[in-house]
């Protein structure tokens, strides 16, 4: 059985300009199970995903995802996750239904599961009227259903959510985390982060509690405490 963890995050250092955000960081995920990354604003929380994404490079330390290394294998590396960022980051030039064939060219997805996918998330987001609406005439919580739809296309082994239930409706919220309890059951692991407190403990398995760039705390959820004051 392969018991490796799916992300490994080892010594990891960022800096933006010289300075500091990330430091000396170091946590694993294990397959099927999902780890919350909790602290303060400006913690580095959203640093961390970037750099683990390969959007923010790294000063120092590794990063690797089902043992592909960042440094060394790049393209087989980021076909094992997909992310969500916090603000959605859609194409004007393209519709709705363009980005999600993008998704599919990019990860490779058969038409028939695409189109499957296509029909039951856009229906559960309630989307389906919006597929060939440009981002620029669609609101914030219908973008980010359109984002979160993109990352949830393909069936990868991490799936990486900034702030999953931000901007979303009710519903949608609960739709969504009913779509990551069946991705972890189906075997996938998720980094997420989130200031809802109350889903940390409902959905994660681990936590990950940063502050002032380094990791305060970690372990399983049932260890988790809420946050100190950030002077404290
Ligand atoms: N592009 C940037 N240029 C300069 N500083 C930055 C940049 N991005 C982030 N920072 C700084 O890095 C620190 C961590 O920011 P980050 O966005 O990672 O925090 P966060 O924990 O995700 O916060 P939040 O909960 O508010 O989303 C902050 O002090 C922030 O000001």
């Amino acid at each position: 059985m392969n018991i490796s963890p799916v992300l490994h995050v080892k010594d990891c250092h960022v800096a933006i300009r010289d300075e500091p955000i990330v430091s000396d960081v170091a946590f694993d995920i294990d397959r099927g199970s999902i780890t919350a990354l909790v602290g303060h604003n400006g913690a580095g929380k959203s640093t961390l995903m970037k750099a683990v994404i390969g959007t923010i490079e790294k000063k120092e330390g590794k990063i690797s995802i089902n043992g592909f290394d960042q440094d060394v294998d790049f393209k087989d590396y980021k076909y094992q996750f997909s992310y969500i960022p916090e603000e959605p980051l859609l194409l004007n030039e393209l519709t709705v239904f363009q980005h999600f064939q993008l998704y599919q060219k990019s990860y490779d997805i058969s038409d028939a599961v695409f189109i499957e996918r296509i029909n039951a998330y856009t229906e559960g987001f309630e989307l389906m009227d919006k597929l060939d609406d440009y981002p620029e005439s669609l609101s914030k919580g219908m973008r980010q259903k359109a984002q979160t739809i993109c990352a949830l296309l393909p069936e990868v082994p991490l799936l990486l959510i900034d702030e999953p239930f931000m901007g979303l409706d009710v519903y949608a919220g609960a739709y969504l985390e009913k779509l990551l309890r069946q991705r972890r059951e189906e075997g996938a692991s998720i980094l997420l982060t989130t200031h809802q407190l109350d889903k940390v403990h409902e959905l994660a398995d681990h936590f990950v509690m940063l502050k002032n760039g380094m990791i305060s705390s970690a372990g399983r959820i049932d260890h988790f405490e809420y946050l100190d004051r950030k002077s404290t």
